[in-house]
């Protein structure tokens, strides 16, 4: 498994382009036929890709977590990015249309992932976010649209987005994942803006749905010494604590947002004026 270690924001006004995508950007993440894992030291989050391509996977423990399975001291948030997808764990079935989001709590042993037998089009993609849980939590699927819906931004900002929250303290319990999804309007580019940090998390962003002649321009850094990542369909970015975590696309686009660290409050940030910027 790619281990990626923490990094401190002294770090980044040293980093060139492909410094900060090797540290920051993690760019191959489905991979047809297999599971694709990276581990981050910021907040030990392990996230990753599945791709059954017609076959059925399951779920690996890589031998750095010295773990009997991957779940063993471990919670995972699943969300579908591609088409119809079922997943049995531990005998239990269950199916994952595209945008569902499914937790699998700590000590869920064995997990099976695979296209729904009985789903039409492209095949399952099923984007993994898993964190250290400290305790067991019951497994719960949420259906698109099914969590809690928050409308953002205005169309003349081109903002516009519904931000649906599923894994977090008033929906789907956990341990630390706080997991959700973020659909851009048509003709609205930004996420995150104004931005904002949250030292007591790190969280990851997967672009989806960017059409494939399109880029996100990923802010990224601290809020006054600030980067940008070039970001493709199905690339996830690590955000470290301090770093905010805002772009721009070319077209509008979905991404899964996911969080992991100190507490689970959604609305625990520090937001940064744009004028403060830089
Ligand atoms: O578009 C947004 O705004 C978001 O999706 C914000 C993320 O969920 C986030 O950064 C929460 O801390
Ligand atoms: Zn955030």
């Amino acid at each position: 498994m790619e281990q990626r270690y923490a990094t401190h924001p002294a770090q980044v006004p040293g980093m060139d382009t492909a410094a900060l995508r090797d540290t920051y950007l993690v760019e191959r993440v489905f991979v047809p036929g297999e599971v694709t894992l990276v581990y981050t030291h910021h907040d030990r989050i392990v996230l990753g890709g599945a791709v059954p391509a017609g076959a059925e996977l399951a779920l690996p423990v890589p031998p750095e977590l010295r773990s009997e399975y991957l779940l063993e001291r471990r919670e995972v948030g699943i969300v579908n990015v591609g088409g119809p997808a079922r997943v049995v764990a531990d005998g239990e079935t269950y199916l994952l249309p595209n945008g569902a989001c499914l937790y699998l709590g700590r000590g869920t042993r064995d997990v099976v992932l695979s296209d729904d037998p009985e789903g039409t089009g492209p095949g399952a993609q099923l984007y993994l976010f898993s964190a250290p849980a400290h305790t067991t939590f019951p497994n719960a699927l949420v259906l698109p649209g099914e969590g809690t819906v928050r409308e953002l931004g205005d169309q003349l900002t081109s903002n516009r987005r519904t931000l649906h929250q599923y894994i977090h303290e008033n929906g789907v319990r956990s341990c630390q994942v706080v997991m959700g999804v973020t659909e851009l309007h048509p003709g609205s580019m930004w996420n995150t803006m104004p931005a904002h940090t949250h030292d007591r998390r790190t969280e990851c962003y997967l672009y989806f749905d960017v059409p494939e002649d399109a880029r996100v321009v990923h802010l990224c850094g601290e809020p006054t010494e600030t980067r940008h990542l070039v970001v493709a369909d199905r690339q996830a970015v690590i955000s470290p604590s301090w770093s905010v975590h805002s772009g721009v696309g070319t077209s509008s686009y979905r991404f899964v947002w996911a969080m992991a660290g100190e507490n689970q409050r959604f609305d625990d940030m520090d937001v940064v004026p744009a004028t403060e910027v830089r």
